[in-house]
């Protein structure tokens, strides 16, 4: 997955023109952070007569990129100009989620996917997604080369740790939010 994780970031440089160890360079991914978070989602059948159930509400992840396996089809769904679509990937694939960390560092030239989960299907779900991120010590900001007098700083700069830690309860958890460090 880490392997994975990192030939995608690589190419993510070089289609912002930039040299391929970049990402890797500025998120010190040698001592990356990085999760697995596993998901069970009940069949809608054993769950209750609701067909509108909702399995995670909408999100983005924190991170650079979420690599996603489950064991069985239907339930995600991204967001696309306001509408939600199905992300009908088999089981036997990866998805790839573009993470909060990847619109900071470039000042929202990539944007963070938001995402949910309908319980939509007559069997149990399990998703395993991965959590690829920087590492916890690294400040992210947008960097110098997405900058300039027509693209101020659209977001504020924080260590990787600290956004992870801003719940309620500061302890690290894949649940922050990008809203709170917008400008
Ligand atoms: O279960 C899924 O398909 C997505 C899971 C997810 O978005 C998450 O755990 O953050
Ligand atoms: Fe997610």
């Amino acid at each position: 997955m880490r392997e994975m994780g990192m030939q995608l970031l690589r190419g993510i440089s070089k289609s912002l023109g930039l040299e391929e160890c970049y990402i890797e360079n500025k998120m010190k991914l040698e001592s990356g952070y990085s999760v697995f978070g596993p998901n069970y989602y009940p069949a809608l059948s054993q769950s209750s007569d609701d067909k509108n159930q909702i399995g995670q509400f909408p999100h983005r992840d924190p991170g650079l990129l979420v690599l996603l396996a489950q064991n069985v089809g239907g339930g995600l769904q991204i967001e696309h100009q306001k509408k939600w679509l199905n992300a009908d990937f088999p089981p036997s694939s990866i998805f790839v989620i573009v993470a909060d960390h990847i619109e900071i560092l470039t000042n929202g030239k990539y944007k963070s996917l938001l995402h949910r989960v309908a319980l939509n299907s007559e069997v149990e779900r399990m998703s395993l997604p991965f959590f690829f991120g920087p590492s916890l010590d690294v400040t992210v900001k947008p960097e110098p080369e997405f900058v300039d007098d027509h693209n101020p700083p659209s977001y504020r700069q924080m260590t990787y740790k600290a956004y992870l830690e801003s719940n309620d309860h500061h302890v690290i958890e894949a649940r922050a939010n990008l809203n709170q460090i917008r400008l």
